[in-house]
């Protein structure tokens, strides 16, 4: 867990969500996370896995509780300083969300967008170092030929590792997936993982991942953390965690594997 020495890169305070009335999405949540760390977060459907996650770039506003970037609190966070964490903070979604109709290129240069006044990106009036970035983050996906082909010719795992590429133009210290791999086959789902991976360990990327599968959890978690019912029920090393903790964090409903 979070050395003392080290301020956490994210931490979760009694961090609580409920929806509407009752439903509950996150019941007092506690969670350091530090710079460099590779975690997934595992659980049910339904669980609290995309809430937890959107509550960190605050896609979702927690009802209590308090969550800090780099120790600095994004809950309470307005205006240019909300702008500016969020800039810190990539994000990766199980759609992809890229513009179809635009080229891929246009696509990865929107990762660049929060760095300009809203007027010079509307009018693509992105510079020379900043296409050159978008190209050399198409480059390490190994998508540098798909450069100026429309985002829409491109296959899922294509599509995505576009996304992967806009991230890494944005250049920020988290990357948050919210389950990147759902809509893909295994093989193309392991490709998407491992250009996550590069990102961490080549760029020093803080990667939080939430994965429907334990078969991909196991294969390139370094951390596992496991929700039920709006709880942390499970957090250690992914090397240290035996089968049967799996098969708890599962149990209660249909397992995904
Ligand atoms: N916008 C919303 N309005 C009302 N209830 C919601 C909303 N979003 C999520 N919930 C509820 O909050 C709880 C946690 O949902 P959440 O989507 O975080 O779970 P999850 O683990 O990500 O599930 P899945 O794997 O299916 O995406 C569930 O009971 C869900 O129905």
């Amino acid at each position: 867990m979070a050395d003392s020495a080290v301020k956490p890169i994210i931490e979760l305070k009694k961090v609580k969500k409920v929806y509407g009335k009752d439903v509950v999405g996150l019941k007092d949540v506690d969670l350091a996370i530090n710079k460099g760390e590779f975690v997934v977060i595992v659980g049910l459907s339904g669980a609290g896995k995309s809430t937890l996650l959107r509550s960190i770039n605050r896609l979702i506003d927690v009802s209590a509780g308090d969550i800090l970037i780099n120790g600095e609190s994004i809950t309470k966070a307005k205006g240019k300083q909300l702008r500016l964490l969020r800039r810190n903070i990539g994000m990766i979604f199980q759609s992809f969300n890229l513009v179809k109709r635009s080229s891929v290129l246009r696509n990865v240069l929107t990762g660049r967008v929060a760095y300009y006044p809203t007027w010079k990106s509307s009018l693509n009036l992105f510079t020379k170092e900043d296409k050159q970035r978008a190209y050399d983050a198409l480059q390490q996906v190994d998508l540098a030929d798909k450069v100026y082909s429309r985002a829409d010719e491109l296959s899922g795992g294509q599509q995505q590792r576009v996304a992967i590429a806009r991230v890494l133009t944005q250049n920020p210290d988290i990357i948050l997936a919210d389950e990147p791999t759902a809509s893909l086959d295994p093989q193309t789902s392991r490709r998407v993982l491992s250009d996550l991976k590069m990102l961490n360990e080549k760029h020093g990327m803080t990667v939080v991942i939430n994965l429907h599968s334990v078969q991909l959890a196991r294969e390139f978690g370094q951390r596992v953390i496991g929700v039920r019912a709006g709880k942390i029920i499970y957090d250690g090393k992914m090397s240290d965690t035996p089968e049967s903790t799996f098969k708890q964090i599962y149990s209660g409903g249909d397992e995904d594997e």
